[in-house]
């Protein structure tokens, strides 16, 4: 039997569950009723969530999943799609979730999709775009865009192309087909698959050992993942990163001191390294 874990709430949101067990958070879409589909008012308290995560030192790893057992996310919620994007209360249409996406790629710290159920359409990209997926042995992955009028050019092809190679990307895409866990795992689209019952057990496990890691070393691991893929911006991460650990040495703060101190900078004492 599964040991239950205490989450407490960080929180409350109308459209997901955010809680914490230790250095974990969890981000949970709470709308079993649509199989987890996303509105914009879902994404923007994802987005929310996020940015508390990054900026709480406290939280070292990030769980993506949704709540009921039966679905990760089934993507945009077709019942408020409208003239140009996805409708919120202010009536104004968006596809705020490539916005989500980005953020889930920036982040400084590992986000493991925990996927139970249907991870289909925009539900995929999302479980695609984290650093880790494990699924349940009930899962089921797949994109509908051509079936159902939509499409993901962004991460959700090139991304997936890169995670499970050209062909298969195209082949999910253009026929639109459903995958069982066990053939995600054999193409590499998630990380390990467990029964449904040890699901969360497992993910908490994998999240606690990257805990125990260096967690300067996984951020810069993580922005030099995204660096080859993502162009300038991928760049700049990384090199943010950089400068991120030059200011934590002696020689950026000599600098710093001298302009503070009103006196030139002495950095002969700092090794030119070979
Ligand atoms: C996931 C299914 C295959 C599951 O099938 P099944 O088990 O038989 O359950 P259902 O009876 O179909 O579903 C139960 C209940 O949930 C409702 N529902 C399910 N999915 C959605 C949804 N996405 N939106 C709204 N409602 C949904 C369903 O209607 C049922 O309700 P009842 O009231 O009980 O009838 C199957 O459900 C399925 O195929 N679902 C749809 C999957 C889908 O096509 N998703 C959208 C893909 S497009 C997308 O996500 C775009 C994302 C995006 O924002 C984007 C990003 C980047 C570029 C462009 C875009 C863009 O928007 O275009």
């Amino acid at each position: 039997m599964a040991e239950q874990l205490t989450w407490t709430p960080i929180k409350e949101f109308r459209e997901i569950l955010f809680t914490q067990h230790g250095g974990i958070a969890k981000i949970s879409i709470n709308r079993p009723q649509v199989h987890n589909a996303f509105t914009p008012l879902t994404v923007q308290e994802m987005i929310e969530a996020m940015d508390i995560c990054r900026n709480r030192t406290d939280i070292g790893v990030i769980i993506l999943t949704g709540e009921g057992g039966k679905a990760f996310c089934s993507g945009g919620d077709q019942s408020v799609r409208g003239h140009g994007g996805y409708v919120g209360e202010d009536t104004v249409p968006r596809l705020n979730v490539l916005d989500l996406q980005k953020m889930i790629r920036s982040i400084p710290k590992p986000v493991v999709a925990m996927v139970a159920g249907w991870a289909i359409g925009g539900g995929h990209v999302l479980h695609v775009v984290c650093d880790l997926s494990i699924a349940a042995e009930n899962a089921r992955f797949g994109q509908t865009g051509p079936n159902v009028g939509s499409f993901d050019g962004g991460f959700g092809a090139s991304y997936l192309a890169r995670v499970v190679g050209q062909k298969k990307a195209r082949e999910i895409w253009f026929l639109c087909d459903q995958y069982n866990a066990q053939e995600a795992l054999d193409m590499g689209l998630v990380n390990k698959v467990v029964p449904l019952e040890q699901l969360e057990e497992t993910t908490v496990a994998w999240c606690n050992k990257i805990l125990e890691k260096s967690p300067l070393a996984l951020r810069m691991l993580k922005s030099s993942f995204n660096a080859e893929l993502d162009g300038q911006a991928g760049i700049q991460e990384l090199a943010g990163n950089a400068t991120l650990l030059y200011y934590l040495s002696e020689e950026a703060k000599e600098g710093k001191n001298a302009f503070i101190e009103k006196r030139k900078p002495d950095f002969s004492k700092f090794p030119k390294f070979p």
